[in-house]
Parts: structure tokens; C-alpha cells; sequence
């Protein structure tokens, strides 16, 4: 079995891959931490060969982390955002300074789609760009909607947004608090989005598929205008082309990958940015 961790800033998700098959076995969540137990936070080591990783926790969660698997491990593989890797050239001035959760989420896009808009909606929500060529131009970091709710201390942090709820609902004005902050929230979220992706795609002259991931991504997946594709193992996908080891991987398949969402046209893109100056 391969073990897959993706370790952010409050949860770390896990999942188990069967390296014959390629096949998911099981996968789970739990809060960030420096200790962790074996058969408790994440599978039992025995029936593990081999485990990537990719980590914006502090850097001793992923040491203890590190120290821990390697006495049980055969192979543990680590992550790092790197000048340029499977094509992609990083976009930041200090590549390494990049979110590796950013740049696995670029990584997994552009094998996937080529050029690409990749969102990832967790702690933060990170946008992040890519070009056809394999320019990485860098990206966009707002506030997630956990963390926007928590800041403003209206006693409504508890107040999850229903994931079921429709994106219609929520862009009404709010007539209570918890209302009023949850359609703000998301509002503010989703024509972040819609708003740096046309904006992008003007300035470079190309319309590229947009990618969505991370714990909110299905409920700010229905608020985006845009075309667009929900992948909740981007990150992961992002560690199966860096250190490819099934059979599947080896042939560039990703786990779970969706079919790439069809851009509409960049004249389309321009227009509706242009309409919305007017307004
Ligand atoms: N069980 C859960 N616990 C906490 N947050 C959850 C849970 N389920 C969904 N969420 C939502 O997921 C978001 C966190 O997303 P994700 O799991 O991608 O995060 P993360 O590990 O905090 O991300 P990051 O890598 O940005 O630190 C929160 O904003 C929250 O609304
Ligand atoms: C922005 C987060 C927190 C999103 O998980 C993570 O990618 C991170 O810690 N990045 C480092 C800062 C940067 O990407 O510029
Ligand atoms: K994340």
C-alpha cells in the first residue's frame, strides 16, 4: 500500500493506495498535530511500502512526521516546490517559498489540462495559474471561509454554510447574522474567484480550465460562473506525477482526475469583465 498525506494547516488528510490495483482503500482527516499515532490518525504502518508526502505545517510537524514513518518505511518521499518540475516553471521569485500544496495542485493541473486555473479552497484559498507553455505565473491568497468567519467574531464561527444549500439562497441578502455573514462570506469567495480568473485570462490573452479542491470546493463550485472541474485529490494527484509508482502512475494517470472542463471563449471572458466595469 502507498500512503499519501497531505498535511495543511489545520487538517491533514490521508489516503491509502493500493499499488497493485491503484486503487483508493481508504482515506480520512484528522486536525494537524506534531504526534502522531499509527492505527489511531492514520493506518497502520505494516501494510505500508511507501508514503508521499506533501506539507504547509510547521516544520517540526513534518520532521516528527518524517522521523516517524522512516523508522517504519521503506520509502517516504517529501514534497518541495522546486524552480520547475514535469514541465511547469514556478512563478515565484523564490520558488521555494511557494506553497507545496500550491504548487502539487499546478503540477497535477497542468498534466491534467495543460494550461490552467487552479483554486484550492481550504485554510486559505489559493489561485494559482499556469500557462499553456508551463509558465506558472504565481497566484492569489484570500482568507478561506472558515477563517473569514472566525475573524470577524460575530459569535457565528460554529455556523458552518450548509453544503447543501443553493447558490441562489446564498447570494440573497442575509436578514439575520449568521445569514448576512454566511452569503457575505461566500459571496466575497466566489467573485474573488470569478473576478481574478477573468481578469488573468485578459491580461495573458488565453482562456484556460479552471480546477477546484479543497474542503470547500463543492459548495464554492456552485457559486463559480466560471467552467470549471471539482477535483478533491488534486494535491495527491500533484504527489502521483512527482514520484509515480503504480503501474497507473507510470503511465500518467491520476486518481480520480475529472475530464478537463471546456473554457469558454476568451472574446466571452472579456465581455462579461467589460460588462461588469459598466456596473
Ligand atoms: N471536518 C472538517 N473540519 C474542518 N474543516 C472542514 C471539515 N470539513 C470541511 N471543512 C472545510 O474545509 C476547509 C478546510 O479545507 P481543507 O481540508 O482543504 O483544509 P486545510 O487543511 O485547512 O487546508 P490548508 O492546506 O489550506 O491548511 C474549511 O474551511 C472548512 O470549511
Ligand atoms: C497558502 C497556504 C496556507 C494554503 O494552504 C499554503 O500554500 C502556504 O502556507 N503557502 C506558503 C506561502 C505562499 O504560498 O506564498
Ligand atoms: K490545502
Amino acid at each position: 500500500m502507498i500512503l499519501d498525506l497531505d498535511i495543511g494547516n489545520t487538517l491533514s488528510k490521508w489516503r491509502l493506495k493500493d499499488a497493485e490495483s491503484s486503487e483508493i482503500r481508504s482515506r480520512g482527516a484528522v486536525w494537524t498535530r506534531e504526534e502522531w499515532r499509527p492505527g489511531a490518525d492514520i493506518p497502520d504502518l505494516d501494510v505500508v511500502e511507501a508514503v508521499r508526502i506533501s506539507s504547509v505545517a510547521r516544520a517540526a510537524v513534518l520532521e516528527e512526521t518524517v522521523a516517524l514513518l522512516r523508522r517504519r518505511v521503506r520509502h517516504v518521499h517529501v514534497a518541495h516546490s522546486t524552480h520547475e518540475a514535469l514541465g511547469v516553471i514556478n512563478g515565484y521569485e523564490e520558488p521555494g517559498r511557494l506553497g507545496v500544496d500550491r504548487w502539487m495542485g499546478a503540477l497535477a493541473g497542468y498534466q491534467l489540462a495543460g494550461g490552467c486555473c487552479a483554486v484550492d479552497c481550504g485554510s486559505a484559498i489559493t489561485i494559482d495559474f499556469v500557462l499553456p507553455g508551463g509558465q506558472h505565473l504565481g497566484g492569489f491568497i484570500i482568507p478561506g471561509l472558515r477563517l473569514m468567519k472566525e475573524s470577524l467574531k460575530l459569535g457565528t464561527r460554529n455556523v458552518a454554510i450548509d453544503p447543501e444549500s443553493e447558490a441562489d439562497e446564498l447570494l440573497e441578502p442575509g436578514r439575520r447574522t449568521v445569514d448576512a455573514v454566511n452569503h457575505g462570506i461566500y459571496m466575497a469567495a466566489v467573485s474573488a474567484i470569478n473576478r481574478i480568473y477573468s481578469e488573468v485570462c485578459d491580461q495573458e490573452g488565453v482562456a484556460l480550465p479552471m480546477l477546484l479542491t479543497g474542503g470547500d470546493a463543492r459548495v464554492v463550485s456552485r457559486g463559480v460562473q466560471v467552467p470549471h472541474a471539482v477535483w478533491p485529490d488534486m494535491v495527491y494527484g500533484g504527489l502521483e506525477a512527482c514520484f509515480p509508482m503504480t503501474f497507473a502512475e507510470r503511465a500518467g494517470k491520476m486518481s480520480g482526475a475529472p475530464r478537463v472542463p471546456e473554457p469558454v471563449a476568451l472574446e466571452k471572458i472579456r465581455a462579461a469583465l467589460a460588462f461588469s466595469m459598466l456596473l
